[in-house]
């Protein structure tokens, strides 16, 4: 599959972005004007640097308001035309992109489009320049794609075809399977681009809302197999206007995009091997290239088996070890290398990390899950370019496979086990054979918190490398305002990830006020919350209304409402079951949570999240 992407996704000037598309391995790129006409460089220089980069020069975009409108304009609009054509051939460019028409069109008759757009076509093809004509969602006439073919189709030129627009499509609810039954000669062009499902008008959506592939809710994968099977072979290209790419650093956007697109042809792939129609599969035994476009494949990984191990960092461990020895975690001792610690409770491991640097905050730094095989799933990984984290390692022990997540949190791919016991564990204290006390605990989940400019990357990066599956985004209420909350978890929940986006004003703040936390899933919340009540941990007090609220929502047992009072547990209920939880002051940035789940509970207590959020914004401006 040819790679590519518009230089509208990007941060920076038309030179800073062409560079960054180089490194991080496209193959062609689609300059959009906006980025030619602001910069210093001649068509000349742009042309000479692409070629040095090794970047293909793929689209020249966008022609704007060209169909469908009175003779006196046509004839301005084919001047305004040739004057890009003349400038594509200085460039030594040969397709550019013609929107249909939102503004200046007053005539909706397809004959005269036809006739305005066969009269492009003679004039591009004596310039050697192919116009791929494409419907814009919000197109004054022409907004489906099916129509733009069709427009196509009666002018049958050989420089009209048309570019198909994942985004176009997808946000008004076409059908992609006709798609397939476009000549694959006349799709000069197509762009992919996700979003969230929002519901406002398109034009607005398309404008700023636009993500990566793997980073929104359309079926991309499904419209990328049915271009597949239409037999194109031309660029797939990334066109993402969205504002926080369009801010963020430009080589760590490029890389992210470029994940993007590794992805989705992994998917593109597996999609049509899953919805092979009869013809295919038979032309499947016949040869093993089905379609014209190769697409490559990625390392095979399932969803993580669970949590293998969470690692906090601090300076100063005191708070951190005094923390998890009340809630009923055992010290099961030093690693026989490293300043490090581990502590237990059931299957719930912790590594406390002491080569923090001076005064640094304790902090989530890592998470380990059971993989298959670290290896492959550390291949995969690395082949969608994530970072590796090296580890120093000493004979004897466990070499871990890392990788660097968007929010810099160390992953750690392990080998997961039967029986939910981690080998690494001897190399602590004594020689630990299992450690863990008697008490049944997990790692229930994991929320981490997200700066704004990598949020949709790390929904992305978790999703490609570690198969998490993202479930809708949530806004939860703070007094600060609206988190943004993305659960990332595998089909049997035993691997739960919530990312949160700290509210702009937090992450402006000089002290570090986002507070991440690791949870833990015990039997009998209650019992736990008593026992580490009587070690004297330090609670997250819950106000009394609460409570009321509980009250006459649920209708409680009033002993049991009293229990959950006095021991400051939250509570919530759904059709599946019920769910206990408490939480722990805040050490640095990080805090612990207790849960038990009853029945088949599935969520997070997200109602009580609002409580969670104003109670410690109340505690930090009270401190
Ligand atoms: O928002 C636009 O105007 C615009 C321009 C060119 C495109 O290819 C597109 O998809 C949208
Ligand atoms: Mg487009």
């Amino acid at each position: 599959m040819r790679t590519g992407i518009a230089t509208v996704c990007l941060s920076g000037t038309l030179k800073e972005k062409m560079q960054a598309c180089a490194i991080a391995g496209f193959d062609g790129i689609e300059i959009f004007e906006q980025d030619l006409v602001t910069s210093p460089l001649s068509p000349e220089e742009v042309r000479k640097m692409a070629a040095d980069l090794g970047l293909g020069l793929d689209l020249y975009q966008p022609f704007r308001d060209f169909d469908g409108v009175t003779p006196d304009l046509l004839k301005a609009n084919l001047r305004r035309a040739e004057a890009k054509f003349k400038l594509m051939s200085r460039l030594g460019m040969d397709t550019i992109l013609v929107c249909s028409n939102v503004a200046t069109a007053t005539i909706d008759d397809d004959e005269l489009r036809a006739s305005q757009l066969g009269e492009l076509a003679e004039l591009a093809g004596d310039h050697g320049v192919k116009v791929a004509y494409e419907a814009l969602a919000w197109g004054k006439y022409v907004n489906d794609y099916e129509h733009a073919y069709r427009l196509v189709e009666i002018v049958d030129h050989p420089n009209l075809g048309t570019c198909l627009d994942s985004f176009h499509i997808l946000s008004r609810d076409w059908d992609t399977a006709p798609i397939e039954k476009i000549n694959a000669d006349k799709i000069f062009f197509v762009q992919v681009a996700d979003a969230p499902k929002l519901s406002m008008d398109v034009l607005s959506w398309s404008r700023h809302y636009r993500v990566f592939p793997g980073e929104g809710q359309f079926e991309l994968a499904k419209f990328m197999g049915h271009v597949v099977r239409a037999g194109y072979t031309g660029p797939v290209s990334l066109e993402v206007f969205n504002d926080v790419f369009r801010q963020s650093d430009v080589e760590r956007t490029a890389v992210d995009a470029m994940r993007s697109l590794i992805w989705l042809e992994e998917q593109s792939a597996k999609w049509l091997e899953s919805n092979a129609t009869a013809a295919a599969s038979e032309q499947k035994a016949a040869s093993r290239r089905r379609y014209p476009m190769e697409l490559a494949t990625l390392p095979k990984v399932n969803e993580p088996a669970g949590f293998n191990f969470a690692e906090v960092k601090a300076d100063d461990t005191a708070q951190l070890e005094k923390l998890l020895g009340q809630l009923g975690f055992e010290f099961e001792g030093r690693h026989r290398t490293k300043d490090v610690q581990l502590w237990t409770m059931g299957q719930a491991r912790v590594i406390i990390n002491e080569q923090a640097a001076q005064h640094a905050e304790p902090a989530i730094a890592a998470l380990g899950f059971d993989v298959d095989s670290p290896v492959i799933a550390s291949a995969r990984a690395q082949q969608l370019k994530a970072p590796v984290v090296a580890r120093k390692v000493q004979a004897d022990e466990e070499v871990f496979q890392g990788i660097s997540a968007p929010d810099s949190t160390e992953i750690f791919l392990c080998q997961g086990s039967p029986d939910g016991t981690a080998a690494w564990t001897h190399e602590f204290g004594e020689g630990l054979e299992h450690p863990g006390s008697d008490v049944s605990a997990v790692i229930d989940h994991v929320n981490l918190a997200q700066p704004w400019q990598h949020f949709d990357e790390a929904v992305l990066f978790y999703t490609s490398a570690l198969a998490l599956e993202p479930q809708p985004f949530a806004e939860v209420p703070s007094p600060s305002g609206l988190v943004r909350s993305q659960v990332m978890e595998t089909s049997d929940g035993s691997v739960r990830l919530v990312l949160n986006l700290a509210p702009a004003q937090q992450a402006q703040t000089a002290r570090k006020t986002y507070q991440e936390h690791i949870a833990f899933a015990v039997d009998d919340l209650v019992a736990t919350a008593r026992s580490a009540h009587t070690r004297g941990l330090e609670f997250l007090e819950i106000p009394a209304n609460y409570y009321e609220d509980l009250d006459a929502r649920f209708e409680l047992e009033p002993e049991f409402l009293a229990t959950l009072k006095e021991l400051n547990l939250l509570y919530d209920r759904d059709a599946n079951g019920e769910f206990l939880h408490f939480y722990t002051a805040t050490v640095g940035s990080v805090f612990f949570e207790m849960v038990e789940r009853r029945g088949n509970y599935d969520g997070y207590g997200a109602p009580n999240a609002p409580v969670r959020h104003a109670v410690q914004y109340d505690s930090l401006h009270r401190s």
